[in-house]
């Protein structure tokens, strides 16, 4: 773990879905080849994927069809995607984990009366499915999709709607996730962030500007506990 000195004890807790509370990458790279079949295009690999995701899925289905050589025009993308949508849902829970450590941490987290909310790039449809499907729903207060706002991460609004309905200003809160997009989108509401290693990012996690680096979430709780005897 690397220094969290600036960092106090936080009211409000938001995560990062993708790559932080869930491993979600074998189900969209699933759903994306299904989609580039279709098209009869090859499919892409596990790490291609990975390194796609994190800026919504219109981003996500943009680079695939430029990385398999046929980058689409925005009417094609537009049609890419109205696919797309149909095809992930039925993917959705078929590959996918909760990330070592999720289910704790917010199981402990909410039982200390720390408010959780999530904050994705993920659409809200899909993003309350999987939530639901793994039982973490009725822990959180809030839960913002990327179609939710205007403004997807590294934009603050998700954060800062989620914020809203959890009655918490940005200064009392917390962002928790994996990439760029979310420490950016904190360092806009103003919030400060951690930053669990092992995510979608092709920036190493040292270097994307958190406040503090967790090896995993199992790490979560211990390094709030810390913030809270330190305060
Ligand atoms: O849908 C994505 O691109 C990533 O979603 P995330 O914001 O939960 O990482
Ligand atoms: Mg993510």
């Amino acid at each position: 773990m690397s220094d969290g000195a600036m960092l106090q004890m936080p009211k409000a807790i938001l995560f990062d879905l993708d790559g932080t509370l869930i491993d979600s990458a074998p189900d969209i790279t699933a759903a994306v080849n299904e989609l580039l079949a279709g098209r009869g295009l090859p499919p892409l690999s596990l790490a291609q994927v990975k390194s796609m995701i994190g800026n919504g899925v219109e981003k996500l289905v943009e680079r695939a069809f430029a990385a398999s050589g046929t980058p689409l025009s925005n009417g094609g993308l537009e049609e890419a995607n109205r696919e797309m949508a149909p095809i992930y849902l039925r993917h959705i829970t078929r590959l996918t984990r909760l990330l070592p450590g999720a289910a704790e941490a917010l199981a402990q987290l909410h039982v200390a009366g720390v408010r959780l909310g999530v904050a994705t790039n993920k659409p809200q449809l899909a993003t309350r499915e999987i939530l639901l499907h793994f039982g973490l729903a009725e822990r959180l207060g809030a839960i913002v999709g990327g179609d939710a706002v205007t403004r997807k991460k590294p934009a603050p609004d998700s954060l800062l709607l989620a914020l809203e309905r959890l009655g918490t200003e940005p200064r009392d809160a917390l962002m928790v996730g994996d990439s760029i997009a979310d420490v950016e989108a904190a360092r806009a509401a103003d919030m400060p962030v951690i930053i669990i290693r092992g995510g979608y990012t092709k920036v190493p996690a040292e270097q994307l500007g958190a406040d503090l680096v967790c090896d995993s979430l199992l790490d979560l709780p211990a390094a709030l506990d810390g913030l809270r005897n330190a305060a």
